[in-house]
């Protein structure tokens, strides 16, 4: 369980997270969502007590994260820019170190994970590409099996494969070892169905934290031919259209009362569960 009371980091003028209040049970996967500059990064460093709060307190488990060592074996943060090591090491010697620093490290899951994204032990980290380093990074961070394991954007440069890969290692893993993960993404749409919590960062606040299903509940897509559609959705707020040849698919915010339940049935028009993408941008203030 994590909690964070009053949380507050600022940067000299720059204030990245106001006093925030956090409670995430255990044994979850959190998606962490936020424009550029929502603060994101400033949450995860603080959360594993790479940064020191300006006010306020972190705790995992009950005791305090920053410089507890006790709390940080078993926090383990995957960074944006992939830099588990030293570029000069290779990645024996950096598989090496985190099954030293880190309990419950599994080498042979390691292994295991080295060999499906195609790296092998003798590389050297500051030789890998932009892709093959997310990647290796990836490969510390799941075979960590640290009790919260954090991703900061660490797809970053991953190809198509390699992120489905990731995201069905993860979901794997996570449950033949249940443990928190909370993974901060801009790749809304794809990573989304991993998430069972929500959580939205906005200007350094806390702007929702929901299931996913009771998101995907604050809207409604409906389907069918354009102009049926577009009689249809008069009146309600729509956040998304997208057009494909005849047929056309809307995004609306807000559920739909029986009524008009009834009334898409009648024109078969087809209703769903909404992109989360499409909340995402309208909860933030919309396309600039
Ligand atoms: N070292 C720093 N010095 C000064 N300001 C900083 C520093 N790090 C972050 N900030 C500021 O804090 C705020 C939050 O930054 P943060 O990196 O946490 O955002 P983010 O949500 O991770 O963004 P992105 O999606 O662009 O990676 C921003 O206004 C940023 O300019």
């Amino acid at each position: 369980m994590i909690t964070t009371s009053a949380l507050q980091v600022r940067f000299g003028d720059t204030t990245a997270l106001h006093p925030l209040d956090l409670d995430l049970p255990g044994e979850r996967i959190y998606g962490l969502l936020g424009r550029n500059g929502a603060g994101k990064t400033t949450l995860l460093s603080v959360l594993a007590g790479f940064r020191k709060p300006s006010a306020g307190a972190v705790l995992f488990d009950g005791a305090p994260v920053f410089e507890n060592v006790r709390s940080t074996s078993r926090i383990c943060l995957i960074r944006d820019d992939g830099m588990v090591g030293d570029g000069t090491d290779n990645l024996r010697d950096v598989l090496d170190m985190a099954a030293m620093l880190r309990p419950a490290f599994d080498s042979g899951y390691a292994a295991e994970l080295l060999d499906r994204f195609g790296l092998t032990r003798k590389q050297r980290l500051g030789a890998l590409s932009r892709g093959q380093r997310s990647a290796f990074a990836i490969v510390v961070g799941l075979a960590s099996r640290a009790p919260l394991t954090m991703f900061d954007e660490a797809h970053l440069g991953m190809d198509a494969a390699n992120r489905q890969l990731f995201h069905d290692e993860l979901l794997r893993d996570y449950l033949a070892h249940p443990r928190t993960f909370v993974l901060s993404t801009h790749l809304i749409e794809e990573q989304s169905p991993l998430f069972e919590q929500v959580l939205i960062l906005h200007e350094g606040r806390l702007l929702l934290q929901s299931d996913l299903d009771e998101l995907r509940e604050r809207g409604v897509s409906v389907t069918g031919p354009a102009q049926v559609v577009d009689d249809f959705v008069y009146g309600l707020k729509v956040l998304s259209e997208r057009t494909l040849g005849p047929t056309k698919q809307v995004t609306v915010f807000g559920g739909l009362d029986d009524e008009r339940r009834a009334l898409a049935g009648r024109y078969a028009l087809e209703l769903g569960p909404v992109a989360v993408q499409d909340l995402f941008i309208h909860l933030t203030g919309g396309v600039p």
